[in-house]
Protein backbone atom coordinates (compact mmCIF):
# COMPACT_ATOMS: atom_id res chain seq x y z
CA UNK A 1 0.00 0.00 0.00
CA UNK A 2 1.32 3.65 -1.08
CA UNK A 3 1.50 6.00 1.80
CA UNK A 4 2.61 9.92 1.03
CA UNK A 5 4.95 11.16 3.32
CA UNK A 6 6.57 14.81 3.65
CA UNK A 7 9.42 15.68 5.44
CA UNK A 8 10.77 19.06 6.60
CA UNK A 9 8.96 20.02 3.28
CA UNK A 10 9.30 23.96 2.25
CA UNK A 11 6.71 25.18 0.05
CA UNK A 12 6.59 28.23 -2.00
CA UNK A 13 6.21 30.48 -5.54
CA UNK A 14 9.18 30.97 -8.08
CA UNK A 15 10.82 33.50 -5.27
CA UNK A 16 8.11 34.74 -3.11
CA UNK A 17 7.86 34.46 0.54
CA UNK A 18 7.15 30.40 1.68
CA UNK A 19 3.76 28.93 1.93
CA UNK A 20 4.25 26.50 4.41
CA UNK A 21 7.17 26.13 6.16
CA UNK A 22 9.04 22.57 8.03
CA UNK A 23 5.51 20.40 7.39
CA UNK A 24 6.07 17.11 8.43
CA UNK A 25 2.79 14.65 7.62
CA UNK A 26 2.04 11.15 6.86
CA UNK A 27 -0.94 10.04 4.72
CA UNK A 28 -1.34 6.60 5.26
CA UNK A 29 -3.67 3.95 3.48
CA UNK A 30 -6.48 3.02 4.69
CA UNK A 31 -7.40 6.61 6.01
CA UNK A 32 -8.94 10.00 5.50
CA UNK A 33 -6.66 12.89 6.25
CA UNK A 34 -8.35 16.50 6.40
CA UNK A 35 -6.14 19.35 5.20
CA UNK A 36 -7.97 22.56 7.13
CA UNK A 37 -7.05 25.57 7.28
CA UNK A 38 -8.79 29.50 5.73
CA UNK A 39 -8.92 30.50 2.47
CA UNK A 40 -4.78 31.02 1.22
CA UNK A 41 -3.22 29.06 3.99
CA UNK A 42 -2.05 26.71 1.74
CA UNK A 43 -4.06 23.66 1.33
CA UNK A 44 -3.76 23.44 -2.03
CA UNK A 45 -0.10 24.03 -1.99
CA UNK A 46 0.48 21.08 0.19
CA UNK A 47 -2.12 18.73 -2.12
CA UNK A 48 -0.05 20.24 -5.26
CA UNK A 49 3.25 19.01 -3.37
CA UNK A 50 1.54 15.61 -2.69
CA UNK A 51 0.69 15.36 -6.34
CA UNK A 52 4.26 16.04 -7.75
CA UNK A 53 2.60 19.39 -9.21
CA UNK A 54 5.20 21.39 -6.88
CA UNK A 55 8.44 20.43 -6.18
CA UNK A 56 9.31 21.15 -2.61
CA UNK A 57 12.03 24.08 -1.60
CA UNK A 58 13.50 21.70 0.77
CA UNK A 59 12.87 18.13 2.43
CA UNK A 60 11.66 15.28 0.99
CA UNK A 61 8.31 14.35 -0.40
CA UNK A 62 8.00 10.31 -0.44
CA UNK A 63 5.32 7.94 -1.92
CA UNK A 64 5.47 4.35 -0.55
CA UNK A 65 8.99 5.46 0.50
CA UNK A 66 10.30 6.67 -2.73
CA UNK A 67 10.88 10.47 -3.75
CA UNK A 68 7.85 11.22 -5.65
CA UNK A 69 9.37 12.74 -8.58
CA UNK A 70 7.12 15.21 -11.27
CA UNK A 71 3.78 14.73 -11.97
CA UNK A 72 3.81 12.42 -14.49
CA UNK A 73 6.19 9.97 -11.88
CA UNK A 74 3.08 10.47 -9.49
CA UNK A 75 0.22 9.79 -12.06
CA UNK A 76 2.38 6.64 -12.48
CA UNK A 77 2.42 5.98 -9.01
CA UNK A 78 -1.64 6.19 -8.98
CA UNK A 79 -1.60 9.38 -7.55
CA UNK A 80 -5.01 10.87 -8.27
CA UNK A 81 -5.92 14.54 -7.82
CA UNK A 82 -9.41 15.77 -7.80
CA UNK A 83 -8.74 19.40 -8.40
CA UNK A 84 -10.30 22.76 -7.01
CA UNK A 85 -11.51 23.98 -10.13
CA UNK A 86 -12.51 20.21 -11.79
CA UNK A 87 -9.90 20.06 -14.41
CA UNK A 88 -12.78 19.01 -16.82
CA UNK A 89 -12.97 19.48 -20.41
CA UNK A 90 -15.92 21.71 -20.39
CA UNK A 91 -16.19 20.35 -24.70
CA UNK A 92 -16.41 17.10 -23.88
CA UNK A 93 -19.30 14.98 -22.18
CA UNK A 94 -19.23 13.71 -18.34
CA UNK A 95 -18.70 10.16 -19.73
CA UNK A 96 -16.07 11.23 -22.23
CA UNK A 97 -14.19 12.75 -19.67
CA UNK A 98 -13.49 9.83 -17.78
CA UNK A 99 -13.37 7.26 -20.29
CA UNK A 100 -10.09 8.92 -21.63
CA UNK A 101 -8.33 9.37 -18.28
CA UNK A 102 -9.15 5.64 -17.67
CA UNK A 103 -7.63 4.95 -20.70
CA UNK A 104 -5.12 7.18 -20.47
CA UNK A 105 -3.55 5.58 -17.58
CA UNK A 106 -3.78 2.21 -18.86
CA UNK A 107 -7.52 0.91 -18.64
CA UNK A 108 -8.89 -0.99 -21.94
CA UNK A 109 -11.96 0.29 -23.16
CA UNK A 110 -14.30 -2.40 -22.03
CA UNK A 111 -12.36 -1.60 -18.39
CA UNK A 112 -13.28 2.49 -19.46
CA UNK A 113 -17.07 1.87 -20.25
CA UNK A 114 -17.57 0.05 -17.04
CA UNK A 115 -15.48 1.91 -14.69
CA UNK A 116 -17.16 5.00 -16.20
CA UNK A 117 -20.81 4.04 -15.74
CA UNK A 118 -19.88 2.61 -12.11
CA UNK A 119 -18.44 6.49 -11.02
CA UNK A 120 -21.46 8.32 -12.77
CA UNK A 121 -23.93 6.18 -10.97
CA UNK A 122 -22.05 6.54 -7.44
CA UNK A 123 -22.51 10.37 -7.78
CA UNK A 124 -25.71 10.32 -9.05
CA UNK A 125 -24.75 11.37 -12.34
CA UNK A 126 -25.81 8.35 -14.67
CA UNK A 127 -28.67 10.18 -16.34
CA UNK A 128 -25.56 12.91 -17.34
CA UNK A 129 -23.27 10.54 -19.06
CA UNK A 130 -23.61 12.30 -22.19
CA UNK A 131 -23.66 16.07 -21.67
CA UNK A 132 -21.62 18.15 -21.86
CA UNK A 133 -19.21 19.21 -18.88
CA UNK A 134 -20.51 23.33 -19.58
CA UNK A 135 -23.94 22.32 -19.76
CA UNK A 136 -23.64 20.93 -16.35
CA UNK A 137 -24.14 22.72 -13.16
CA UNK A 138 -21.67 23.82 -10.79
CA UNK A 139 -22.33 20.83 -8.43
CA UNK A 140 -23.00 18.39 -10.96
CA UNK A 141 -19.26 19.41 -12.69
CA UNK A 142 -17.83 18.85 -9.16
CA UNK A 143 -19.28 15.52 -8.58
CA UNK A 144 -18.39 14.81 -12.09
CA UNK A 145 -14.61 15.35 -11.06
CA UNK A 146 -15.18 12.93 -8.15
CA UNK A 147 -16.45 9.96 -10.49
CA UNK A 148 -13.33 11.08 -12.94
CA UNK A 149 -11.02 10.65 -9.36
CA UNK A 150 -13.08 7.35 -8.72
CA UNK A 151 -13.21 5.73 -11.97
CA UNK A 152 -9.36 6.01 -11.71
CA UNK A 153 -8.84 3.76 -8.95
CA UNK A 154 -5.60 5.43 -7.20
CA UNK A 155 -3.65 4.53 -4.42
CA UNK A 156 -3.49 7.98 -3.28
CA UNK A 157 -6.48 10.22 -4.11
CA UNK A 158 -5.95 13.29 -3.37
CA UNK A 159 -9.46 15.44 -3.10
CA UNK A 160 -9.07 19.40 -2.89
CA UNK A 161 -12.20 21.25 -1.93
CA UNK A 162 -14.72 18.51 -3.80
CA UNK A 163 -17.46 19.01 -1.24
CA UNK A 164 -17.05 23.00 -1.81
CA UNK A 165 -20.59 23.52 -4.26
CA UNK A 166 -22.56 20.35 -2.85
CA UNK A 167 -25.85 20.16 -0.94
CA UNK A 168 -26.05 18.31 2.03
CA UNK A 169 -27.33 14.99 0.63
CA UNK A 170 -24.34 15.05 -1.77
CA UNK A 171 -22.01 16.50 0.61
CA UNK A 172 -22.46 13.27 2.18
CA UNK A 173 -22.64 10.73 -0.44
CA UNK A 174 -18.91 11.96 -1.53
CA UNK A 175 -17.86 11.82 2.18
CA UNK A 176 -19.14 8.27 2.00
CA UNK A 177 -17.27 7.64 -1.57
CA UNK A 178 -14.33 9.25 0.06
CA UNK A 179 -14.07 6.51 3.00
CA UNK A 180 -15.08 3.83 0.24
CA UNK A 181 -11.74 4.64 -1.16
CA UNK A 182 -9.90 4.23 2.27
CA UNK A 183 -11.44 0.93 2.86
CA UNK A 184 -10.43 -0.25 -0.02
CA UNK A 185 -6.90 0.55 0.81
CA UNK A 186 -6.43 4.08 -0.77
CA UNK A 187 -4.40 6.52 0.69
CA UNK A 188 -6.89 9.90 0.78
CA UNK A 189 -6.29 13.67 1.55
CA UNK A 190 -9.32 16.20 1.80
CA UNK A 191 -8.32 19.80 1.89
CA UNK A 192 -11.65 21.59 3.25
CA UNK A 193 -12.94 24.19 5.23
CA UNK A 194 -15.89 23.02 5.82
CA UNK A 195 -15.25 21.80 9.83
CA UNK A 196 -18.69 18.99 8.81
CA UNK A 197 -16.38 17.29 6.60
CA UNK A 198 -13.01 17.49 8.46
CA UNK A 199 -14.98 15.99 11.17
CA UNK A 200 -15.71 13.00 9.15
CA UNK A 201 -11.84 12.13 8.89
CA UNK A 202 -9.64 10.33 10.74
CA UNK A 203 -6.96 12.92 11.37
CA UNK A 204 -7.02 16.96 11.08
CA UNK A 205 -3.58 18.73 9.76
CA UNK A 206 -4.48 22.20 10.17
CA UNK A 207 -2.79 24.92 8.50
CA UNK A 208 -2.21 28.36 9.73
CA UNK A 209 0.46 31.56 9.37
CA UNK A 210 2.60 29.07 6.99
CA UNK A 211 2.96 26.38 9.72
CA UNK A 212 0.93 22.75 9.71
CA UNK A 213 -0.37 21.47 13.18
CA UNK A 214 -2.26 18.53 13.93
CA UNK A 215 -5.77 19.66 15.13
CA UNK A 216 -6.34 15.77 15.31
CA UNK A 217 -4.02 13.71 15.29
N1 LIG B 1 0.57 29.63 -8.65
C1 LIG B 1 0.80 30.45 -7.61
N2 LIG B 1 1.74 31.41 -7.68
C2 LIG B 1 2.00 32.22 -6.63
N3 LIG B 1 1.35 32.16 -5.45
C3 LIG B 1 0.39 31.23 -5.32
C4 LIG B 1 0.07 30.32 -6.38
N4 LIG B 1 -0.91 29.49 -5.95
C5 LIG B 1 -1.18 29.87 -4.68
N5 LIG B 1 -0.40 30.90 -4.31
C6 LIG B 1 -0.41 31.57 -3.00
O1 LIG B 1 -0.17 30.58 -2.00
C7 LIG B 1 -0.96 30.84 -0.85
C8 LIG B 1 -1.76 29.59 -0.51
O2 LIG B 1 -2.70 29.34 -1.56
P1 LIG B 1 -3.53 28.00 -1.63
O3 LIG B 1 -4.29 28.02 -2.91
O4 LIG B 1 -2.63 26.85 -1.36
O5 LIG B 1 -4.52 28.18 -0.38
P2 LIG B 1 -5.83 27.36 0.01
O6 LIG B 1 -5.73 27.10 1.47
O7 LIG B 1 -6.00 26.20 -0.88
O8 LIG B 1 -6.97 28.44 -0.25
P3 LIG B 1 -8.52 28.27 -0.71
O9 LIG B 1 -9.25 27.69 0.46
O10 LIG B 1 -8.93 29.69 -1.00
O11 LIG B 1 -8.53 27.38 -1.93
C9 LIG B 1 -1.81 32.06 -1.16
O12 LIG B 1 -1.20 33.18 -0.57
C10 LIG B 1 -1.77 32.16 -2.66
O13 LIG B 1 -1.84 33.49 -3.08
Amino acid sequence: MTSVDLASVDLGYGTGEPVLRDVTVSARPGEVLAITGTSGAGKTTLLSAMAGLLAPRSGAVTVAGDPLGDRDAAVGRGVVLIPQENGLAAILTAAENISVAVIATGGSPADARRRTADALAAVGLAGQANQLIEELSGGQQQRAAIARGLALRGEVVLADEVTSELDAANRQKVLELLRAEADRGATVVLATHDPEAAAVCDRELHLVDGAATWARG
